[in-house]
């Protein structure tokens, strides 16, 4: 399947993360998803882990959000004008992000960022844009600079094919370090358009803000006339109902999300100030658009996968909470007990084991981590049926469908899978 695959598409794939160059072997092929759980063309069962990077917060195949996208389906995939699924969708992100108080649906996370970063351009008149080493906002020109995720992962400094010109107004800082964003907006005056954050960085790994790192933000950009973004396509819905901002009490100018938002089909959003949103065409002169943007299936799946996220918060993120910090923090004890040190981030439903001893607050940090070992866990756990994000820069999330039983699963394939890393890394062996 994978030569087939290779014969028609760069890699075998439509996404670079997808294949599994940083842990070895051939990715399964997936046939379908239930709940927890993701099946491939084999038969083979697998625990999941990384939820389609982020969207299935309820789990796969959940019911009421496959029913309204079978429901809009039957109505017409799309129409390319307005419906009221636009305005009923924007409805319940306001009542979860107060933040943002008008919004534009595009199809993707990347459009999201590439949008917000155009329009806060186009609002302030300035160039420049800061963004963080191993903070990935899509695959924007502008963006893909010193960026996380599959950019991390192949080692790819920027990309090919983004002109120098392009990349000369990015600003790439070392995350959770407000001296060097002072001193870049005391060397750039009047010329930073804004800053763009992953507020709990995902894509270099978990990694989690300093305390007062993004107040510091907030406070740097009003002083020096920038706005702040936050890239909430990760965070958005899943820290908590209002994400990262809710979560840390952070007001930014613009927000982008995706993922989550749009119930697992393509799907994303920015939005904020209303004065800042009034420049978009066609109200304001800075252009946007999208043939399927505001598509009435990605909007049905959105409402339906939002409408249980708000009616269930109070029982959701308490059980995403607690069955995450069982699989994280027990996954990391049973390592300590085989010698292998391992440094565990997590916030809420989302985490990282990084494979080092030292703390890991910046991408430096989770570039020192041990690579190698952790594809040989990440191969040793799918061969336990366990399938983790198929890269130590990337960050793995848990569902409402992971369960006791899941959890008991995962910490069994680890013991196994920690036994056989173990085997190559030396340390004390495992108890039986
Ligand atoms: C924080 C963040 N921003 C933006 C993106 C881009 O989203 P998409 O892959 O939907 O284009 C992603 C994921 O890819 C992400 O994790
Ligand atoms: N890290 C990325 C998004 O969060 C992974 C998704 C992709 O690029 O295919």
């Amino acid at each position: 399947m994978q030569q087939r695959a290779e014969s028609f598409l760069p890699g075998g794939v439509d996404s670079p993360v997808r294949a599994f160059r940083a842990v070895g072997g051939d990715p399964p092929f997936v046939e379908r998803a239930d709940g927890a759980y993701l099946y491939d063309a084999d038969g083979n069962r697998y625990l999941d882990f990384f939820g389609s990077w982020g969207p299935m917060i309820l789990g796969h195949a959940f019911p009421p959000v496959t029913e309204a996208i079978q429901s809009a389906a039957a109505r017409g995939a799309s129409f390319g004008a307005s419906h009221a699924g636009e305005a009923d969708l924007a409805e319940l992100v306001q009542r979860c992000f107060p933040s943002v108080k008008k919004m534009r649906f595009v199809s993707s996370g990347t459009e999201a960022c590439m949008s917000a970063i155009r329009l806060a351009r186009g609002f302030t008149g300035r160039s420049f844009v800061i963004k963080f080493e191993g903070c990935y906002h899509g695959h924007a020109d502008a963006l893909l600079v010193k960026a996380g995720s599959g950019v991390a992962t192949f080692g790819i400094p920027g990309s090919a094919g983004v002109p120098a010109e392009t990349a000369m107004h990015t600003l790439a800082l070392p995350y959770n370090d407000l001296a060097a964003v002072e001193l870049a907006f005391e060397n750039h005056q009047d010329q930073i358009a804004c800053i763009i954050v992953e507020p709990v960085v995902g894509n270099a790994g978990t990694i989690l803000p300093a305390a007062g790192y993004l107040q510091g933000l907030r406070e740097l950009a009003t002083r020096y006339g920038a706005l702040l973004i936050l890239d909430e396509v990760m965070t958005g819905f899943r820290l908590s109902l209002g994400g990262a901002q809710e979560l840390y009490r952070i007001e930014p100018d613009l927000t982008t999300l995706g993922k989550i938002v749009g119930g697992g089909l393509p799907c994303g959003a920015f939005g904020g100030r209303e004065d800042v949103m009034n420049f978009l065409a066609p109200l304001g002169p800075v252009y946007q658009a999208g043939t399927l943007s505001g598509n009435p299936l990605a909007m049905a799946a959105g409402i339906a996968q939002l409408s249980h996220l708000i009616a269930h918060a109070d029982v959701i993120y308490p059980h995403l909470e607690m069955t995450t910090r069982s699989i994280a923090e027990g996954v990391a004890a049973l390592a300590a007990e085989v010698g292998i040190s391992i440094t565990t981030n997590r916030v809420g439903s989302m985490f990282t084991w990084f494979f080092t001893p030292m703390p890991v607050e910046d991408f430096a940090q989770a570039a020192m981590s041990d690579t190698a070992a952790f594809a040989r866990f990440h191969r040793a756990m799918l061969d336990a049926g366990v399938w983790l994000p198929p890269s130590q820069y990337e960050a793995a999330f848990v569902s409402m469908a992971h369960g006791p039983e899941e959890v008991a699963f995962a910490l069994s394939a680890a013991r196994q899978a920690l036994a056989a890393v173990w085997c190559r890394c030396g340390g004390t062996p495992p108890s039986p």
